[in-house]
């Protein structure tokens, strides 16, 4: 048992009259529903410090350049900025022909008649009208009867139609049945009922039933269950656009919308990165990009997400979390040795393979699509790392392409770094790692020219000249190849024996000088493995400097 008072809860929602879990052997939605932004009304209003007039503008455009064609504007009613807001964008003609603008209300009377003083010379607008339904606030806020609440809805749904007759606009309208999940089912349909049979949609007018878990209280599957009675039961169906409004007091915003979309639902309200208020709103970066990942295209372009989140937060004045799926700044990394073998052998499959779709291990989507790079979003290297995210980095980064085995030297000796400074290390220090450990170690060997040439035999002759500790020293030996004639040189003098010469050398381009990398491996008497590598603008100089700083590191 735990020390929990879990006694005082229970469940506080209702379960539909008839149950229907048919849309649960859907796999997907098929198509992107209907978006609309609520971030300048719910995020706003869960904000420390709501926009300022200029903010929401900022953000306005972004939600346009998105592709949002439903955005919730504001509370007009609320403050002389979020009326100064609508009248700005009417008179700044900031509402494109295909946007439609929407506002919310209270089913008051004043409330209602100020906005539509701010929706003055608005072309396309949803008038917005809410009331809370549940039991909890009948009860404890307005202590009135289900047929009273019923009127307060119906109130507000008459004056809607009569304020835009008298306007003479055909703006369109929104009813939420706020609380609806803590409201009975078929009490929340009776009320919507109510408030359709006043406006009376038509396919040329719709109107958007909104259904928000204002306060999620169920699992996921639940609020689908009631999202897909609702759909079966409301009347003018046809004519009805059914929305979702989640939040996410659950942790499953996302999850609600995707499973009432399944349910029937046609359009989701929500807001960029979850914000709104106490643990927000459904993410639809989220919903969206979980669409996309599946083949599904979300009609929202999220392509360069780190533009978006930097004024999201500038404005917001929020951080975007994180392991935020998708626009979290570590969502792509991978730390971890084994998830950075297979990402880039994965990442090597697809250039060589060229699939036609994207299935590299550990990344639901290619980073690159959304504006992230490999570079520093995808590998990234601490003491969890392995050869394969060190080798990659090195090659991406650096176009250095080290022999398998040496990989793995390297790999080790990242990893221990990373260990004893505790932390993480970034490809510039990792590669000057990899310079100061094997590139042209010069002590207590170091060279100052050699020569090598053929004999009759075609052997070769190889004469290198160096310092050794300081004293300077011509070593002679013949070899069957270039660098054979060298360590020989170097094992007949120093009298060391080694054996298993690795070797293996690249082109490479550092800066604008063309420049090559050798690398060379050598086994000690003692069974040691010890590596060293020579940069050069000369390939077989770049080769002897390899085998000079490996026989170093083995003294
Ligand atoms: C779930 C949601 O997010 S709903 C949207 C919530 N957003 C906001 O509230 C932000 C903007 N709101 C505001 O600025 C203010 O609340 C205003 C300007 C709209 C109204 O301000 P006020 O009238 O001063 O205060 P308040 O909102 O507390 O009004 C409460 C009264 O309205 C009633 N009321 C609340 N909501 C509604 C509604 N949707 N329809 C009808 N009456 C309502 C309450 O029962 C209460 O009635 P009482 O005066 O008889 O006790
Ligand atoms: C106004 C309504 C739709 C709302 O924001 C909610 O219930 O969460
Ligand atoms: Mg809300």
């Amino acid at each position: 048992m735990s020390k929990m008072n879990v006694e005082k809860y229970t469940k506080n929602y209702f379960m539909p009259p008839q149950i229907d879990m048919s849309w649960a052997f859907k796999e997907h939605p098929g198509k992107a529903p209907v978006w609309c932004s609520v971030d300048l009304r719910d995020g706003n209003q869960a904000l420390v410090i709501p926009m300022s007039l200029d903010e929401k503008i900022e953000f306005y455009k972004m939600l346009l350049k998105i592709g949002f064609k439903e955005i919730e504007v504001g509370f007009p009613a609320a403050s002389e900025t979020e009326y100064e807001f609508l009248r700005t964008l009417v008179e700044k003609d900031l509402i494109p022909d295909d946007v439609t603008v929407q506002v919310l209300t209270q089913a008051r009377e004043h409330i209602i008649k100020r906005t539509f003083e701010a929706l003055d010379g608005v072309k396309n607008a949803v008038v917005h009208v809410y009331n809370s339904t549940s039991v909890a606030q009948r009860e404890q806020v307005f202590k009135k009867s289900r047929e009273n609440i019923k009127k307060i809805a119906v109130n507000g749904a008459v004056m809607l139609k009569e304020l835009t007759e008298a306007a003479g606009q055909s703006y369109r309208f929104e009813y939420s049945p706020e609380s609806f999940t803590g409201t009975e089912v078929d009490y929340a349909c009776e009320v919507c009922n109510a408030v359709l049979d006043i406006w009376q949609p038509t396919a040329d007018k719709k109107s958007i039933i909104n259904l928000p878990s204002t306060v999620q209280m169920s699992m996921p599957h639940i609020y689908a269950a009631q999202i897909a009675y609702m759909s079966q039961n409301l009347k003018y169906r046809d004519n009805v656009v059914l929305s979702l409004h989640p939040h996410n007091d659950r942790g499953t915003g996302v999850a609600d919308s995707e499973m009432g979309l399944l349910a029937g639902a046609d359009r989701i309200e929500g807001t960029l990165f979850g914000n709104g208020e106490r643990t927000g709103n459904a993410d639809i970066v989220t919903i969206a990009m979980n669409m996309a990942a599946l083949g599904i295209d979300p009609q929202l372009d999220f392509s360069n997400m780190p533009e978006i989140i930097n004024l999201y937060e500038s404005v917001t004045r929020m951080h975007v979390y994180d392991r935020q799926p998708y626009s979290g700044s570590l969502v792509f990394a991978a730390f971890s040795g084994s998830h950075q073998d297979a990402i880039a052998k994965g990442m090597k499959w697809r250039e060589k393979e060229k699939p036609a779709h994207w299935t590299v291990p550990y990344l639901l989507i290619d980073p690159k699509d959304i504006g992230r790079e490999y570079d520093g979003d995808v590998i990234r290297i601490n003491s969890q790392s392995g050869k394969g995210g060190v080798a990659y980095i090195m090659e991406q980064k650096y176009g250095l392409d080290m022999p398998k085995k040496m990989r793995e030297d390297f790999g080790y000796c990242v990893k221990d770094i990373s260990d004893r400074k505790h932390k993480e290390l970034l490809p510039d220090e990792i590669y000057k790692i990899f310079h100061d450990f094997y590139v042209n170690i010069e002590a207590p060997l170091s060279l100052i020219d050699f020569k090598l040439n053929k004999t009759a035999d075609g052997m070769r002759n190889g004469t290198v000249h160096l310092y050794i500790n300081g004293n300077e020293k011509r070593l002679s030996a013949q070899g069957n190849g270039r660098l054979d004639a060298v360590s020989n040189a170097l094992q007949k003098e120093l009298k060391i024996n080694y054996s298993n010469l690795i070797y293996s050398e690249h082109a490479m381009e550092i800066g604008s000088s063309s420049r090559a990398m050798a690398y060379i491996g050598i086994t000690g008497e003692n069974g040691k493995n010890v590596w060293g590598a020579g940069m050069d603008t000369d390939i077989i100089t770049a080769s002897v400097k390899a085998l000079i700083s490996a026989v170093n590191k083995l003294l």
